[in-house]
């Protein structure tokens, strides 16, 4: 278990540049054994939020508590110790280029004094863990973007940490390689029970590894919960624009290019109707075309299922002039069916 209690960050002025209030008011806690996600923009405090996890970092007010120790308040030797039980996995793996696959994974193991026979039964378990056994003796340079994050997770997991902070790991990764790395994440969470923290700008990540997430935005957790309801339902603005980025709501530029914002003589009302929840789309389309007595064309659609629940979007074309376009608007607010206006096409 994490726990935030009302912790604030400020990091201090410095010459010339004011200070910063990095974080304010966290307060919130992270289940043992879980996956959850933290996503935010840039500056939103994430890697604030992880290096007072990890104890780089004090908070300037409050405590953070790492499986009932308060982090925060450790220096020294036993600040060391409870940093082995928390791994860390970066963007950019942070390998050292003069040492090999086998010796990046030992490197921790090294550190915290295990003998050279107990290193190297344990690095040769963590290589097979990680499937890149036949690559111990490879350097970083000869490996791929995917491997090179396959060796920074075992080196994160070589002290059998409880907790895996993962910052942007899969960030430098393209889709596919991105979706190994996860899964491999996934399996380390079902086989070790370790704690994995998800730092990301993606929401496609957290969809597709977290329970649970956490919205962060100006140093405040601005939403959070299960990953289903925050998709099906997401309050907050900042949560609203991450997911339209997933779910890809904007109009197709054929479409979009052919917008007019005035209604056009004989042409189509072009609506936007959001799908959430667990009525399929195809349901929304037929429903409105019974109500206006007349076919409504489907002009785009985006429908995507998580946790059972459908979401994406629709953008139909409503045909019969204003007075059409007004009850079909008036029909969905009703039913509490999110839709906006984008224009008219002919
Ligand atoms: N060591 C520091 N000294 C001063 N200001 C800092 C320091 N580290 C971070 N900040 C400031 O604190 C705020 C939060 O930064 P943080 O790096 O935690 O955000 P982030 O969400 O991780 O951003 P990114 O995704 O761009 O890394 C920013 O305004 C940043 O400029």
């Amino acid at each position: 278990m994490i726990r935030f209690e009302a912790v604030s960050k400020v990091y201090p002025a410095y010459r010339d540049k004011p200070s910063v209030h990095a974080l304010q008011a966290i307060d919130f806690a992270i289940p043992r054994g879980s996956i959850t996600g933290v996503i935010g923009r840039s500056g939103a405090g994430k890697s604030s939020l992880v290096r007072l996890i990890n104890g780089l970092e004090k908070p300037s007010s409050g405590r953070v508590v790492v499986d009932d120790s308060e982090i925060s308040a450790l220096a020294g030797r036993e600040l060391r110790l409870a940093q082995r039980s928390i791994g860390m996995i970066f963007q950019h793996f942070n390998l050292l280029s003069s040492r090999t696959a086998a010796d990046n994974i030992a490197l921790p193991l090294e550190i915290a004094g295990w003998s050279r026979a107990d290193i190297a039964v344990r690095v040769a378990e963590l290589l097979e863990l990680v499937g890149i056994a036949d690559k111990y003796d490879r350097y970083p340079s000869e490996l791929s973007g995917g491997q090179k994050q396959r060796i920074g997770i075992a080196r994160a997991l070589a002290t059998r940490p409880n907790v895996l902070l993962s910052d942007e790991a899969t960030s430098a990764l393209d889709p596919q390689t991105t979706r190994a790395i996860l899964d491999l994440l996934a399996n380390i969470n079902r086989e070790l029970g370790v704690t994995i923290v998800l730092i990301t700008h993606e929401m496609s990540v957290v969809r597709q590894l977290a329970k649970e997430v956490a919205v962060i935005d100006g140093g405040q957790v601005v939403e959070r919960g299960h990953v289903a309801e925050i998709f099906t339902h997401p309050r907050h603005p900042v949560t609203q624009a991450f997911l339209s980025e997933v779910i890809g709501d904007s109009a197709p530029v054929s479409l979009a290019s052919r917008l007019s914002p005035q209604p056009v003589a004989g042409g189509q009302a072009v609506l936007r109707v959001q799908v959430r929840g667990t009525e399929a789309g195809d349901t929304v389309v037929a429903r409105l075309s019974r109500e206006l007595s007349h076919d409504v064309a489907l002009l785009s659609a985006r429908i995507d299922e998580i946790g059972g629940q459908h979401m994406g979007s629709l953008i139909l074309g409503i045909p019969g002039g204003e007075a059409a376009a007004r009850q079909a608007l008036a029909y969905l607010s009703r039913h509490d069916i999110l839709v906006e206006r984008l224009g008219y096409v002919a």
